[in-house]
């Protein structure tokens, strides 16, 4: 029997869902769900097909959360610090959708600043990067987001990014090379200034 996706999704994210609105964005949502896989060729109707509209729509609630917070807000918690070296956190994991196919990509970054009297709290700099990656991407403004939320909340001596990602979309469609993977960075500050500091940076990453 068919399920009431509506009454699902209003005791989970109430305040997206007006169940009195008959064409709320949910709905919406499930219906336009429900056209591609009629378009794709196969029958919404179904039965494993049943709830998939409603699990689209929870998971790109998921991949997109970001865009319902501000990242930058998570530095904000700032200790003061006598420490004028760099401070690196490496493999930081995440998972974004590239908005040009909406194909996962997903990899590791790499963030490094030298602070100037503040720091923040490390798992803070890991949310930032969340916060930035749930949202519809490309590898390089991922990138530049993460250095320059650092850059105006925490006013370093530098920021220094380095992403490496694999995009699903370049492996199980397109140009289909599984073993391609793609290294972006952005430098702020010293780190654009001076070699050496961008040597350090590289090799504390590469330890
Ligand atoms: N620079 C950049 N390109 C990306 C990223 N994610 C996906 N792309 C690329 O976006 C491009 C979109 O190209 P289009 O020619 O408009 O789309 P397409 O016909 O689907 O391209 P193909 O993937 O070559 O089949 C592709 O080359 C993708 O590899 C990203 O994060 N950064
Ligand atoms: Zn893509």
């Amino acid at each position: 029997m068919a399920i009431d996706t509506r009454i699902l999704i209003t005791k989970e994210f109430p305040n997206l869902v007006d169940l009195n609105k008959k064409n709320n964005q949910a709905h919406r949502f499930m219906e336009g769900v429900k056209d591609l896989i009629e378009l794709c060729g196969d029958d919404p109707n179904r039965d494993g097909l049943q709830e998939t509209p409603y699990r689209v729509f929870k998971a790109f609630l998921e991949y997109t959360e970001g865009y319902r917070e501000d990242p930058k807000m998570h530095l904000e918690k700032t200790f003061d610090v006598d420490h004028q070296e760099l401070v690196l956190v490496k493999n930081i994991e995440f998972h974004s959708v590239c908005e040009h196919h909406f194909a996962p990509f997903f990899g590791v970054a790499h963030v490094g600043y030298i602070p100037n009297e503040k720091i923040t709290g490390l798992s803070k700099i890991a949310r930032m990067v969340e916060g930035f990656a749930k949202r519809f991407q490309v590898q390089e403004r991922l990138t530049t987001q993460i250095s320059e939320a650092i850059e105006e909340v925490l006013e370093p001596i530098g920021t220094m990014v380095v992403i490496e990602a694999k995009h699903m979309c370049m492996c199980g469609r397109g140009i289909k090379k599984t073993s391609a993977s793609t290294t972006t960075s952005s430098v702020r500050g010293v780190f654009a200034d001076q070699s050496d500091a961008r040597a350090e940076f590289l090799s504390l990453l590469h330890r």
